[in-house]
């Protein structure tokens, strides 16, 4: 068995590896690591997992990672480019739900993030954990970059049209609809109940922070540079991602053919029939990202519905696919769950 720490336990990413964990034959929650709750049992925290995990959490500090196989990191963004240079051991698997090490170019990391950027090597050592573009990268890595829950929606919706020059870039319109859990479990305005039910609201406009990372593989899929737009919004649901996509076709092909040709080996991605969009629903609680296509042949748009729950595919459960592939495990190990429906 490898022994996993999550930092960050307190946090809706770090509850959702302790759920997903549980289930894994090869890997089990060794340490959960919290600097508000340092010393206080997990369970008196959250009465959800009494009977199921008997420890308290740990605070952030060195000792608490002797011993660690893997370490996760379910924290904000500015957190893991600062820890990882002091605590990485040669052997140890890091994993970083954030958006740290993400971004290539420094210069956009600051733009984007508002944060100094990470030390260039650590930066480029570390892995893009998109499984279904980078699945052989992942297995020779000791670092993942876990993606971000839009980024992971949006990206898998055209990978497969950018791969083969099948859209025009620069019509590429996303518009991503996202529940209340993608802000994490911290108290804010943005979230407050009565502000986000009954409601819908665009947030980030020209400023969401997945911009630069969407258009980092796409432009790595393409060949050439590939700007974007992105539109956020925020609805009154826990869970799931919706990327609803427009772009407009320069090449007709037959897109279903095309998408379940791309993703067959992915056990992941499921490619609707014509006329079936997902719904968020339809993956809740599971890995699976669902991808809806239509194509209008009058105006040469084509439409791609791509859904996931934010925090398995779009988090946590992507994060444990990576470690999966980085053990030479199978890759779906601990993820074979059905989603929650209704
Ligand atoms: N929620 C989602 O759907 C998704 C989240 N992510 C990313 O995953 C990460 C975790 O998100 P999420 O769990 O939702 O966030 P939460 O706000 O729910 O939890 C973050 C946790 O990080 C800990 N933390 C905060 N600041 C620090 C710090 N300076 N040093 C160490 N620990 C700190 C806190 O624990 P404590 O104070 O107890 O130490 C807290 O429990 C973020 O980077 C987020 O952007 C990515 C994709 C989807
Ligand atoms: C509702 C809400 O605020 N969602 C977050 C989701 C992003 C996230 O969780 O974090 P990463 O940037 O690390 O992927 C957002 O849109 O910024």
């Amino acid at each position: 068995m490898k022994r996993a720490a999550i930092i960050g336990g307190t946090g809706y990413g770090g509850l959702e590896l302790i759920r997903l964990l549980d289930n894994h034959p090869n890997i089990q929650t060794e340490k959960v690591i919290s600097r508000s709750d340092e010393g206080l049992e997990i369970s008196a925290r959250y009465p959800h997992l009494t009977t199921i995990i008997n420890t308290n959490f740990y605070g952030l500090n060195k000792e608490a990672l002797n011993n660690i196989d893997v370490v996760f990191f379910a924290t904000p963004a500015g957190v893991a480019k600062n820890i990882i240079p002091d605590i990485q051991t040669p052997g140890v698997q890091y994993i970083d739900l954030s958006g740290d090490l993400r971004i290539d170019n420094q210069a956009e990391y600051e733009t984007w993030y508002q944060l100094s950027p990470p030390d260039q090597s650590l930066q480029k050592s570390a892995v893009f954990g998109l499984p279904e573009l980078y699945k052989e990268e992942i297995r020779q890595a000791e670092i993942i970059s876990n993606p971000g829950c839009f980024a992971t929606a949006a990206i898998l919706g055209l990978a497969p049209l950018i791969s083969r020059e099948i859209i025009d870039p620069e019509t590429i319109i996303i518009d991503g609809k996202t529940g209340v859990s993608g802000a994490g479990r911290k108290v804010s305005l943005m979230t407050h109940f009565s502000e986000t039910n009954e409601n819908i609201k665009a947030y980030k406009a020209g400023a969401h922070q997945h911009t630069p990372e969407i258009e980092q593989h796409l432009t790595k899929l393409a060949g050439n540079k590939i700007f974007i737009t992105l539109q956020t919004h925020l609805i009154p649901m826990t869970r799931g991602i919706m990327c609803t996509i427009y772009a407009k076709v320069k090449k007709e092909e037959d897109v279903f053919k095309l998408f379940n040709e791309f993703f067959k080996h992915q056990p992941f991605v499921r490619i609707r029939p014509e006329g079936n969009m997902p719904q968020t629903k339809e993956v809740y609680g599971s890995n699976f990202c669902d991808i809806g296509l239509h194509f209008d042949k009058r105006t040469k748009q084509v439409v791609i519905v791509s859904v996931i729950d934010n925090l398995v595919k779009g988090a946590s459960g992507q994060a444990l696919q990576n470690v999966n592939l980085m053990n030479g495990w199978d890759e779906t190990a601990g993820l074979t769950g059905i989603p929650l429906f209704p």
